[in-house]
This record gives structure tokens, sequence and C-alpha cells, in this order.
């Protein structure tokens, strides 16, 4: 399942959610929920359509504001990046994509070309450096998101189902990706549907259902033997009501 350590020493302040709701209209989507990460494991938020992943790591991440409870990163707030299932692209060539990121985090001019240039290399995409950025397809897009994130050497990274709308090739340059990171000692906080690449990445996963976190745990014992019935029939594929 995981052929590769987890490195257990690591920076990376802890993430906390303490008694974290989000309501929106009167109506409670998420929570309450508490929750500890640590390390720089990777972390499967796994369940059924609507039961509030991306809710959670937008809670994580800080674009949405709890509506009740803490997020809170014990120590300081680390670096961050986030990919999303649509990679959010300016309208320029792929290189100034990453050349922009660098100079809105203060890498001095000299520096940005040929730091976004090692990163285009590493994500396959240097023959591309001058095409629009939204001209390229989902592949190769969510890899300059993946480059662009690279690039601001995160602690923690948040990818939100980042495969779903790709081929099986561009599905697995995704994954190598999320291993470069986590070799690099990132965190991974990543949503996936889909039980197979969970079981490919997961060290833990934590299961959401109707807006309530059911199961955290080891990836292992999650999928031999989850704990709650709604786990059980989600990993056999059976409708989660
Ligand atoms: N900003 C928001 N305002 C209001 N409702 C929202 C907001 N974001 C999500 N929701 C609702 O909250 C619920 C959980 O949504 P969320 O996107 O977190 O689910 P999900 O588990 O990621 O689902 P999927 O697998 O379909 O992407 C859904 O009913 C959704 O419509």
């Amino acid at each position: 399942m995981n052929d590769m350590a987890t490195p257990t020493l690591t920076g990376t302040p802890p993430l906390e959610l303490q008694g974290v709701t989000f309501t929106h209209r009167g109506q409670r989507l998420l929570g309450p929920l508490d929750l500890r990460l640590t390390g720089c494991r990777r972390t499967l938020v796994m369940g059924p359509n609507g039961a509030g992943k991306s809710l959670l790591m937008r809670l994580a991440h800080g674009l949405l504001a709890p509506s009740a409870g803490r997020v809170d990163w014990q120590g300081r707030t680390p670096r961050q990046a986030m990919v999303f299932q649509r990679p959010v692209l300016l309208k320029r060539s792929a290189l100034a994509n990453l050349t922009y990121a660098l100079a809105v985090n203060g890498t001095p001019r000299p520096e940005r070309r040929t730091r976004a240039r090692e990163a285009l290399e590493r994500f396959g995409l240097a023959a591309l450096e001058k095409r629009p950025a939204r001209v390229l397809s989902g592949g190769e897009q969510q890899r300059l998101a993946l480059a662009r994130a690279w690039l601001l050497d995160p602690e923690v990274l948040f990818l939100d189902e980042p495969t779903s709308a790709l081929d099986p090739a561009a599905i697995q340059a995704v994954e190598d990706a999320v291993q470069e990171f986590h070799r690099r000692g990132t965190r991974i906080l990543m949503s996936s549907h889909d039980l197979h690449q969970a079981r490919r990445l997961a060290d833990e996963v934590l299961f959401l259902n109707a807006g309530r976190l059911i199961e955290h745990g080891d990836a292992a014992t999650f999928f031999t033997a989850p704990a709650s019935r709604e786990a059980r029939a989600f990993i056999r594929g059976e409708l989660v009501l």
C-alpha cells in the first residue's frame, strides 16, 4: 500500500479543529467536528458526494471561516498551498503563471525565471512554457498548478479532488507529484472519491458522511476493518444513505 517510509521528524505545526461547524442559511453543513493532524502524513479525505470534504479542506486552509469553533495551527501558521479540481490559472503563459507566483511571494526578480523553468521541467512542462495556461489540457493545467505549489515550498498541501476530471496518465502524474511533495516533507491533505487512489496514497483516512467526521484512523485499518456501517458500505461500493 505505502511503499515509502513516512518521515516522522517535521517542524510543521499540528492542525487542530475544535468544535468546528459550518452553517449556511440556518442549515448545518459540517460538524461539529474535532480533529488533530500532525507530522507530514498523507491524509485522504473520503466520503460520498456532499459529505463535506471540500468544506473541511477550505475551512482548514482558511478560505472559509467556521460558523462556530476554532481552526488552530498550534505554534505558527505554516506555508500552505491548495490545488483545486479545476486549476485557477492566470490568462498568461505557463511560465508567467509561475514567475507571477514567485513575485507575489517575494522572490527576487533575477531568480524567478530560473526557478520557474526548473519547476516546469520537474513537472514535464518545459516544452509548453510559452503556451497560454488556459489552453493547456486539463492534465497539463493540473501539473502547472502543482508546479506553482511546488515553488511555494508549502509545509502543508491541500488537494481538493485534484484528479477527478483527469485520464489515467494525468492521474498518475498528479499522484507522482503528491509523492514528491511527501518525500520533501510536506503534509498532504487530499480529498478523493477514488478508493483505489486512496489505497495507493493514504497513510491515514478521514471519512465524512453528511457533514460528520465518522472515522479518522490509519489507512490500513480503515480499508480492512472500518469501524462504521457507513464506511463499510462506502468501501463495498454501496450507496451510503
Ligand atoms: N460555500 C458554501 N455555501 C453554502 N453551501 C455550501 C458551500 N459549500 C458547500 N456547500 C454545501 O455543503 C455540502 C457539502 O459540500 P462539499 O462540497 O464540502 O461536499 P463534498 O464532500 O466535497 O462533495 P463532492 O464529493 O460532491 O465534491 C453540500 O450540500 C454543498 O452544496
